[in-house]
């Protein structure tokens, strides 16, 4: 199992923020997270990761159960792509040394690196459709080009588990749909992650996420087979909203009826 959370609730200043979480992700399944704003996404990636313990309940994540091993061990084989690292890199460092530091797992390239890694480095730069930046600067990027290094430079280290936190965040429609074709591409791969795709957008959720997790107010409103979840019915009840769900291209599409007053 890669990820197994088991009746997990986390309490904090005396509100829970997650509540009864249950979910199993098996080998060979690619996932997406949704949920609104504040229902708990990220407090359940945190707990993921081992950053925050749960107050109630266990997690396991690559086989491994927390309290019997040692979690930055365990980190080491998890890439989490948010837009918050984007602040945290080096913008003078060129597209080809800020994958190349991931392999190492930190911020800028401190080791030198062999002939391997640097093969490895130009494969994952054109899995990921950015030969043309390996030599450019980093700050020189477009949001675009940025999301689609730092996942280069997530899958520099093989990662097992792979988390895209709202990859498309800031992307104009071309660039989000140049980023979604890449990470398809990614889950293509022999040996390829457990891909995990948050988002707020059903229309990212691409058919090789085949699995959807629906997140509402530190609950798991419902977990299955993503065109199981993604239908008019369901999302309405989810969102709580009146609203129509479109499947076009082997995705869905939210149209909003009217205006939503969301219960955040
Ligand atoms: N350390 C903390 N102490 C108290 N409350 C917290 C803490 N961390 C998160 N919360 C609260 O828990 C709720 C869930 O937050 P979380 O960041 O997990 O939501 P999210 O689904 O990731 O939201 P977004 O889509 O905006 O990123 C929020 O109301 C947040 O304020």
């Amino acid at each position: 199992m890669v990820i197994h959370i088991d009746q997990v609730s986390w309490v904090r200043d005396g509100s829970t923020i997650l509540q009864d979480v249950s979910w199993k992700v098996e080998p060979g399944e690619h996932w997406c997270i949704v949920g609104l704003n504040g229902s708990g996404k990220t407090t359940l990636l945190n707990m993921i990761n081992g950053y925050i313990w749960p107050t109630k309940g266990s997690v396991s994540v690559l086989g491994h159960k927390f309290g019997e091993y040692d979690l930055r061990e365990l980190r080491k084989s998890i890439g989490w792509v948010s837009s918050s690292l984007q602040q945290r890199l080096y913008g003078g460092e060129t597209a080809l040394n800020t994958v190349l530091s991931g392999k190492y797992a930190t911020i800028g390239l401190y080791d030198k690196p062999d002939a391997a890694d640097l093969e490895q480095a130009n494969d994952l730069l054109r899995l990921l459709g950015c030969e043309k930046l390996t030599n450019r600067t980093y700050n020189t990027f477009s949001q675009g080009e940025r999301q689609r290094v730092l996942i280069a430079r997530a899958l520099m280290a093989a990662p097992k588990l792979l988390i895209l936190d709202e990859p498309c965040t800031g992307l104009d429609v071309f660039a989000r749909e140049l980023l979604l074709r890449m990470v398809e591409r990614i889950a293509q791969q022999p040996n390829a992650p457990t891909l995990l795709f948050v988002t707020h957008h059903i229309e990212e959720i691409m058919p090789v996420f085949t699995k959807t997790l629906l997140v509402k107010q530190g609950e798991i409103f419902d977990a299955g087979p993503t065109q199981d979840m993604l239908n008019t019915e369901l999302m309405s009840r989810f969102f709580d909203a009146p609203l129509e769900v479109e499947r076009r291209n082997e995705r869905a599409w939210l149209h909003p009826l009217g205006v939503i007053e969301t219960n955040v």
